[in-house]
């Protein structure tokens, strides 16, 4: 396995959160800190955002320029046909997204979303050029081992018989919308056994695996070099919160490899 320092990858979905006018001021908030920071101009990290579908065409279009790549909260599990209110990946592709977000444990548990269909989410995305950022997670707390365990066999069953760079964020579901993250010792060890499963895998080279739930600044800096990046929600509605992000990247949290 070829070893590099790549970047940290600092992505943020906007869920369902914010209104369509404040989703494009966040965008140039947003954009206008990539503009300048340190941190993204000289590569040492990469942003991408997910807003609303509605909002992706006119996201891009602040994004032009700024190196914050995007991508889309969903993708459906087939390409085109009679499919009321889905948005396929040969779409997806044609407006610019560069990933589709798939398995997250709230389309998990509100909206019946199981294997089946996440593992079809997931051979959609990588089927029309769209890298899937494919939640995994275990559902309750457990130790850090046990959650490795079940994580690296939810990766398994979810990318099996599929080959190209996934993004694999890993988002403990009791985590999400919590007042804090996991430790950083669970994330580690969790994160560290991604890497590990994917690393032996080298049909899906280039990988990349980060860290989802209740994550915001503070957190990169605990977590060492095995985690690749985060994955934020509710703590990145501030762009002044992913600035101080990328001012920990500048000061040294940076990833040991990528999965390649
Ligand atoms: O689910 C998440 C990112 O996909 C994390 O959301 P919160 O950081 O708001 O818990």
């Amino acid at each position: 396995m070829p070893s590099r320092q790549a970047p940290v990858l600092l992505g943020v979905s906007l869920k369902m959160y914010f209104g369509h006018h404040q989703t494009l001021n966040w965008t140039r908030k947003v954009a206008a800190v990539a503009d300048r920071h340190p941190a993204v101009t000289s590569g040492a990290a990469k942003l991408f955002v997910l807003p609303p579908f509605p909002a992706i065409v006119p996201v891009a279009g602040l994004l032009s320029g700024s190196g914050v790549d995007f991508g889309a909260q969903d993708v459906a599990t087939e390409d085109s046909g009679p499919y009321t209110g889905e948005v396929g990946g040969p779409y997806l592709k044609e407006i610019g997204c560069r990933y589709a977000e798939v398995g997250h444990a709230e389309r998990r548990r509100l909206y019946g979303e199981g294997d089946t269909v996440v593992a079809a989410k997931t051979a959609a995305a990588l089927r029309n050029g769209l890298t899937p950022v494919l939640c995994v997670g275990e559902l309750d707390p457990v130790a850090p081992d046990e959650a490795a365990r079940r994580t690296v066999a939810e990766a398994e069953r979810l990318l099996r018989g599929r080959e190209g760079a996934v993004v694999l964020a890993y988002e403990p579901q009791w985590a999400i919308g919590a007042p804090e993250p996991a430790s950083a010792e669970h994330i580690t060890t969790v994160c560290r056994a991604l890497r590990d499963w994917l690393g032996a895998r080298p049909h899906h080279a280039g990988s990349t695996v980060i860290y989802g739930g209740s994550a915001g600044p503070g957190l990169l800096s605990r977590l060492g070099p095995a985690v690749g990046g985060l994955f934020l929600g509710r703590f990145a509605h501030d762009p002044d919160a992913v600035a101080s992000i990328l001012d920990e990247i500048r000061l040294g949290a940076a990833p040991e490899t990528a999965v390649a």
